[in-house]
């Protein structure tokens, strides 16, 4: 099948989002809280190919560019044992077993010109194990993602693709947005990515808003009123990776189960107190005591992650900064490692500590400041026919050129821009 039936471009969008209790422990079953992050989100525009034979990726904020023609993809041995319908096994992706060994089996000889363990062919991997699962006829397509979310700084940008990589692959394939569906084959892409994922980055990304998660509890918690909390965002620009970290977690609890069980169930003690102090949290600063406990979670959740070997020096000079001004509390978010820090801050803070403090960050430390509002829209597209020429020639020229973070969210973010995002059929 080529691209003839299909109506270019598709535009999609998801957002990164924002742990607050309970990273790593969230893997092993223990419950955590996150909420999706308004104005750091990643976009892909499909368009059409060079050569109707190829299908292109253009990935610049990973600076990686690459094709595959229909003869690579004929390298792949055709499985005529097959008997379940393609379509079936889309509409119902299996989310338990490990991945297929026998399409990583396929995917390994179109790697061949890729390095092992780079993020670019970690990247590639993850496209082409979608796409052979989700669309492998369709070719003459371009895939282009821009993002403004930072790439490996703990706040879910692997889910983000891989929720928009899946959206706009179903689209191509005629199956109508459907956002259950996304959120089961986007963490197939997150298993991909990183191996063992828990699956609250793809859900946060794909629904949107805030969520209490647990792994094994398939009708997870959405918050429909997520306080706003004082928080300063903190990105060390320390790269890291979340598979390598994850990793290093799951070794020392194979080395030290007890004792990694313990701090693994406090830290799901840590999450549903603040879940508690959550439900009766009051933003106009009413009950300063729910603020002061919930500061206190911070510090224990930061404690145990340091426990656990996640940490950075990186991260705990922001820690430091914080403690020494007392600002409030801090903690790493994400898989840690580097990536960012989450700064809670104190009620009522003065404004000049809170100027010493992100002066201290940007200029001594080098690191940048992130202004974003938690919570907001998931994933969503902007249907075709919506889209004027005067749009399409604008959101070329942002996928096309480069351009600033600004310029992206002037004309795509949706808050801001005049396309009409919608998220239902
Ligand atoms: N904008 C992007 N373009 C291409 N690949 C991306 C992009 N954003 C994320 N990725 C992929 O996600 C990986 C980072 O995932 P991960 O280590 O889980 O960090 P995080 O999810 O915290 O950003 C990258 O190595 C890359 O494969
Ligand atoms: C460490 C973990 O809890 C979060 C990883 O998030 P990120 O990839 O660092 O954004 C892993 C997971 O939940 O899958
Ligand atoms: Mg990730």
């Amino acid at each position: 099948m080529t691209n003839a039936t299909l109506t270019l471009p598709i535009l999609v969008s998801a957002p990164g989002k924002l742990i607050l209790f309970g990273e790593h422990s969230v893997v092993y079953d223990k419950p955590a809280i996150a909420a999706s992050l308004a104005s750091l989100r990643t976009y892909l525009l499909v368009t059409e190919a060079n050569d109707p034979n190829s299908i292109e990726l253009n990935f610049p904020d990973i600076n990686f560019h690459h094709k595959w023609t229909t003869t690579d993809f004929e390298k792949i041995p055709h499985d005529s044992s097959a008997t379940v319908d393609q379509m079936e096994q889309i509409l119902n992706p299996d989310t338990v077993s490990p991945l297929s060994k026998t399409l990583i089996k396929n995917i390994t000889p179109l790697l061949s010109a890729l390095h092992r363990d780079t993020i670019h062919y970690n990247a590639a991997f993850s496209f082409l194990y979608l796409y052979l699962s989700l669309c492998p006829h369709q070719r003459g397509l371009n895939f282009t993602i821009k993002s403004t979310s930072p790439i490996g700084a703990g706040l879910g940008s692997s889910a983000s693709i891989s929720v928009i990589l899946v959206t706009s692959m179903l689209l191509c394939q005629g199956v109508p947005f459907n956002k259950e569906l996304i959120n089961s084959w986007s963490f197939i892409g997150e298993k991909c990515l990183h191996g063992d994922p828990s699956g609250i980055d793809n859900l946060v990304s794909t629904y949107g808003g805030a969520v209490y998660f647990k792994r094994s509890d398939p009708t997870p918690i959405i918050l429909q009123q997520f306080p706003s909390i004082p928080m300063v965002l903190t990105y060390t620009k320390i790269p890291r990776s979340t598979s390598t970290l994850v990793g290093g977690v799951r070794e020392l609890h194979d080395k030290e189960t007890k004792l990694c069980d313990l701090l693994l169930d406090s830290m799901g003690c840590v999450t549903e107190r603040a879940m508690d102090i959550l439900n009766h949290y009051d933003s106009s600063g009413a009950n300063d005591n729910c603020h002061d406990s919930l500061l206190e979670l911070v510090r224990i959740n930061h404690g145990l992650l340091v426990s656990l070997g996640v940490s950075h020096p990186g991260l705990e000079q922001v820690r430091i900064v914080s403690d020494e001004l007392r600002i409030g509390e801090t903690k790493l978010t994400g898989a840690g490692g580097g990536g960012c820090a989450m700064t809670i801050l104190k009620k009522d803070i003065d404004q000049d500590i809170l100027k010493a403090f992100t002066d201290t960050i940007r200029d001594k430390l080098q690191y940048e400041i992130f202004q974003t509002n938690l919570g907001g829209r998931g994933c969503c597209y902007v249907p075709r026919d919506t889209i004027s020429d005067g749009d399409l020639i604008r959101i070329l020229k942002v996928f096309q050129d480069p351009v600033t973070v600004q310029e992206i969210d002037a004309v795509l973010l949706p808050e801001k821009s005049h396309l009409q995002w919608s998220d239902s059929e």
